[in-house]
């Protein structure tokens, strides 16, 4: 492994991931995260990008299956036994979806989901345990984390309910955060608000960060360089100032002009 391979904290190579049939439905894509690098994972509905996001993390839906390589902070993730990436998972890349219902449990009180990270990974237990989820909640701006400890997912807002998943995901201080469309299930105002929390503490952790999401202005405003997903293939990729200003794909070159009538649409009302 040469030096810089050595340095990246993710190292994506001809990825594939087939259906059970044997359906291809992302081909060959490749992409890099270095430490503290900013990338996003941009297509339509259906492009293949949340496939991508679960094949590096191993987290697959059963029945698909991957090939080609994933390298994450140095560990091959595709074909690796589940107890192999187990401590890669929180530690060194955490994954915050679309839809936190996905990731907390309903049945179980918010500070206990937040707690479960800390004390697999960092065998917090007791009073430290307990402040240190404490820490977690107050660092992702919920007010009262005391009350929100307690309290069940439905008791909580949707926009609070992704603070409490980001708290948990950030909980053992990743390297890497995977955010799958982390605002599309909020509405505009709290979306907004989500994207700043997750700014500011990408940059005060000095995180790298792979985001993932249908809209273009979302990632250009999260990111400084991005893939183009259609049809499971990249088709284009580079810095975002350049995707925006000189897009050469027409696929991309589409997104850029839907995005540029929205903007246009909305300083007109
Ligand atoms: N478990 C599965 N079995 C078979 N096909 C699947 C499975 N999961 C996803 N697919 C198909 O793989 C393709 C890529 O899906 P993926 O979820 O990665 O898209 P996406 O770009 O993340 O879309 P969205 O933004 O809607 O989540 C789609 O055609 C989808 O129908």
């Amino acid at each position: 492994m040469t030096g810089l391979q050595a340095a990246r904290l993710l190292d994506v190579r001809s990825l594939g991931v087939a259906a059970a049939d044997g359906t291809p439905l992302v081909h060959e894509v490749s992409l890099t995260v270095e430490p503290g690098e900013r990338v996003g994972l941009i297509g339509e509905s259906g492009s293949g990008k949340s496939l991508t996001s679960f094949a590096v993390t191993g987290l697959l839906p059963s029945g698909l299956t991957a090939s080609g390589s994933a390298i994450l902070d140095g560990v091959e993730v595709v074909g690796a036994r589940e107890r192999d990436l187990v401590p890669l998972r929180g530690r060194t890349a955490s994954v915050v979806f679309q839809e936190p219902l996905t990731a907390l449990d309903p049945l179980m009180r918010l500070g206990k989901q937040v707690a479960a990270p800390l004390k697999r990974h960092l065998g917090l237990r007791g009073a430290a345990l307990r402040s240190a989820v404490i820490d977690a909640l107050a660092e992702v701006s919920l007010p009262d984390p005391e009350r929100i400890a307690k309290a069940y997912p439905h008791e909580i807002s949707g926009g609070q309910r992704q603070r409490v998943a980001i708290a948990a995901a950030l909980a053992c201080r990743p390297r890497l955060l995977i955010a799958d469309e982390p605002t599309t299930a909020l509405d505009v105002t709290v979306q907004d608000e989500i994207l700043t929390l997750l700014d500011s503490l990408v940059a005060e952790r000095g995180m790298a960060l792979l985001f993932v999401s249908h809209d273009l202005a979302v990632v250009a405003r999260m990111t400084d360089r991005a893939l183009v997903l259609r049809h499971g293939r990249v088709v284009e990729a580079g810095p975002v100032e350049t995707l925006l200003s000189a897009p050469t794909d027409p696929y991309t070159v589409e997104l850029v002009r839907s995005a540029r009538a929205l903007d246009a649409a909305l300083e007109v009302s």
